[in-house]
């Protein structure tokens, strides 16, 4: 069976089928396509070429001698097959295959048959670029036709480009490096002035206009001109697997809704055609202006520059004013520079504080807007301000100082409910309740021991915050964008300016990564899981069947139709909360997995999550505290229920070891005495000692001071323990560590 290029069968091709796993179309016959979206089927089908290309190198490791063997043995036994082997074809299949040389095609395999392939390819045609791509290659400066006027860098609506100069002369090296075509073995040297990947040859209009037109009719969307020019570049391609692929998804959406505009659009082939190219325009939807000139919408970013900035620009000017501060220290300005650049900084902060500043979209970031604000009011000297810095070394740094004041307000936080459940301890000192394992009554616990395990557990999260917080604590400013500068900066004075610890070391490591953000959210994230599980034992301990706390009215809701209920919402929001916490720090985890290193516009996406950790993280907290100051507990119903269960028996297995008796033994003997209890229907303590005697000889009369539930708590005196003399203790501690007055 001969392969595409793209790894695909050529009887799939036929087909013209998509056989991933979600077309459910097995078995060769035609089948629903997976991917609706042609384009998603041009180029990335999760599910096409790749799982069959898949299953075909497994079909070939597969028949490995060892694995056949191992499938026919699983069959013989009649056991449950493996996961590994249920990816094999049957045994008979398997026995065919046997006689294939298991292996993996050789590296050298490969370059022959891509050679047979070219060889192929240039008997038919030579790949050809796609138009756009030789006019307009990505990165390249937009065709002039599209190019927006340079505005001076006060006006401008991005951040100034390194390609104009503010006379809007092309200079940047980087500019003309892009524009130098590149030379060496096999590149052509470019005669234009702009470079292209590859070397103009054929264009195919006709063909290029089909494509463009069947996927942005089958989207509903105008692509841009990069996409646009991967499928020309697909349609140029000899690979006719991609055409007949995207042709039968056409097919398939004419099938589906002959009412819809495709099916009307692709009839009317020759106004297409015009539409289509006449909306080339790239509309740059991930950015806020342009997106917002295109009438498209800004569709990343739009709500971001807001939410961000209002998070971040108190930060994002204490940088600019320890930055310019250095600049003047280190000569780089004038200390009559950074005089008005500090009052221009002044004023936009009061502007922002009484909500008169305006954030603009256009403007992309909270840096752009806070820099191109200054500009506009205090002119020449604040173009000197984003003197080697970056916005890239410049975010990192806003965020930083973020996380630290986040990380000192839900420190805050977690000490006031660590104070309103020491007080809840305080209120209950001598309460016992009974203590579960797999939720089975199992321990006499005294509730000020259990209310200072939760104690104990966010006093560790603090911990964490405390330590993620001295990761967090140095500084990335003047990383700049990734290498650093070749001015005369002084980091040490910036990081100490702004309290941090000291400057970052590595210029490139300080601009990429994340791993504070991730070690905070992780630390958020765990906090979250203690407290959902507050919420979740307070939830159960406020229903009917236990019912041993009530939540006050204040902090408890009530039913639409069910008039007697009373819901202890509060508690059922912190478990759910810690939903998202948990999943704010597996957006940043799978955000950073795939970074290559220094900044990527990817970390832009950081922001929501991490605002929304903390955000929810200090909600729950804040209702943590409210709840444990509004709840009391049902001292009678707690009583009442503590006989159920022999919550003392362990307590008596112990009193035996204390008798010479091996544990094991007593557990044994103490087991025949609840047995005993249960045919009797009574407790351990109303056993009489005959019972007990006939039972084993070992009992005395001074057992039934272990037996009970208060005698039982009274008997625990290791370090930690839930007796009442070590409890007191630990209830006291903790007042005095928590400064909480007697
Ligand atoms: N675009 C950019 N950084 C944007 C960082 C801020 C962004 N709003 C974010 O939140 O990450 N990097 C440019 C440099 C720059 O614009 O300063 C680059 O590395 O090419």
């Amino acid at each position: 069976m001969s392969t595409t290029p793209r790894g695909r069968s050529s009887s799939r091709r036929r087909t013209g089928c998509c056989k991933c796993a979600g077309g459910g179309g097995g078995g060769g016959k035609p089948s629903t396509p997976c991917c609706f979206n042609p384009l998603r089927s041009l180029f990335r089908c999760p599910g096409r070429g790749r799982g069959r290309s898949r299953s075909r190198s497994h079909s070939r490791n597969r028949t490995a001698p060892s694995s056949v063997s191992a499938d026919i043995a699983t069959e013989q036994q009649g056991q449950e097959p493996s996961f590994f082997v249920y990816s094999m074809g049957s045994a008979a299949e398997n026995k065919k295959k046997k006689h294939r040389k298991a292996r993996l095609p050789s590296i050298r395999s490969c370059f022959r048959s891509k050679k047979k392939e070219r060889k192929a390819s240039a008997r038919r045609q030579p790949l050809t670029p796609a138009p756009s791509m030789v006019t307009h290659p990505p990165r390249s400066p937009p065709a002039p036709e599209n190019t927006p006027a340079v505005a001076s860098g006060v006006t401008s609506t991005q951040p100034p480009s390194p390609a104009f100069t503010e006379t809007g002369n092309v200079n940047s090296p980087a500019t003309s490096d892009r524009r130098t075509a590149p030379t060496g073995p096999g590149k052509q040297p470019s005669t234009d002035s702009a470079w292209a990947p590859f070397p103009p040859q054929r264009q195919q209009p006709k063909q290029q206009v089909d494509g463009l037109q069947i996927v942005e009719v089958a989207t509903g969307e105008r692509l841009s001109a990069h996409e646009a020019a991967l499928i020309e570049m697909v349609e140029s391609s000899t690979d006719d697997s991609a055409e007949s692929s995207m042709k039968s998804s056409l097919e398939f959406i004419n099938e589906q809704s002959p009412q819809t505009p495709v099916k009307r659009m692709v009839a009317d082939r020759e106004t297409a055609v015009v539409k289509a190219a006449a909306s080339r325009e790239a509309p740059r939807r991930w950015l806020n202006g342009n997106a917002g000139k295109a009438g498209t919408g800004a569709r990343f970013t739009e709500p971001l520059v807001v939410a961000e900035a209002n998070e971040l620009w108190a930060h994002d000017i204490a940088c600019s004013r320890a930055h310019a501060a250095m600049l003047a220290d280190t000569g780089l300005i004038t200390t009559g520079d950074r005089d008005i650049i500090l009052e221009g900084l002044d004023q936009i902060e009061k502007q922002i504080q009484d909500g008169k500043f305006e954030w603009r979209k256009d403007r992309e970031d909270v840096h752009m807007n806070i820099e191109a604000a200054l500009i506009e009011k205090v002119g020449e000297p604040a173009k000197k301000l984003h003197t080697a810095r970056s916005r890239n070394d410049q975010i990192v740094t806003d965020l930083r100082l973020w996380c630290r004041d986040a990380i000192d307000k839900i420190l805050i936080r977690i000490k006031q409910f660590q104070v309103s459940l020491v007080l809840l301890a305080s209120k209950y000192v001598d309460l016992i309740v009974p203590g579960y394992t797999h939720l089975q009554r199992a321990q006499p616990v005294l509730l000020p021991h259990l209310l200072l395990s939760y104690v104990e557990q966010l006093e560790r999260d603090a911990g964490r915050l405390i330590d993620c917080r001295e990761r967090v604590n140095f500084c990335p400013l003047g990383a700049c964008a990734l290498a650093g500068t070749g001015l005369p900066i002084d980091r040490f004075k910036t990081a100490k300016d702004l309290k941090f610890t000291a400057p970052m070391k590595n210029s490139i490591d300080a601009v990429s990564d994340r791993d504070f953000v991730l070690e905070f959210l992780a630390a958020n994230s765990i906090a979250a899981i203690h407290l959902s599980r507050i919420g979740e034992e307070w939830v159960l301990w406020a229903s009917e069947e236990f019912g041993f706390l009530t939540p006050s009215d204040s902090v408890s809701t009530g039913s639409s139709i069910m008039p007697q209920k009373k819901n202890p919402d509060p508690m059922e929001l912190v478990r759910g909360k810690s939903a998202r916490v948990v999943g704010d720090l597996m957006t940043v985890l799978v955000l950073c997995k795939g970074l290559p290193q220094a900044y990527n516009r990817d970390l832009q996406e950081d922001k929501e999550p991490l605002f929304d950790s903390v955000k929810a993280i200090l909600g729950m907290l804040e209702v943590c505290s409210e709840f444990a100051q509004n709840i009391s507990f049902n001292s009678k119903r707690i009583q009442s229920s503590l006989p159920a269960g022999y919550l003392d028996a362990t307590t008596l297995a112990d009193y035996l070891v204390k008798k010479g008796v091996p544990f094991r033994t007593s557990h044994e003997i103490v087991g025949r005495c609840v047995a005993l209890c249960v045919s009797k229907n009574c407790q351990l303590t109303e056993l009489e000692m005959d019972d007990l005697k006939a039972v084993h000889p070992v009992f005395e009369a001074d057992v039934y001071a272990y037996l009970g539930v208060e005698n039982a708590v009274n008997k625990f005196i290791s370090y930690g323990s839930t007796g009442s003399e070590q409890v007191k203790k630990q209830l006291e501690d903790w007042r005095v560590q928590l400064g909480i007055n007697p």
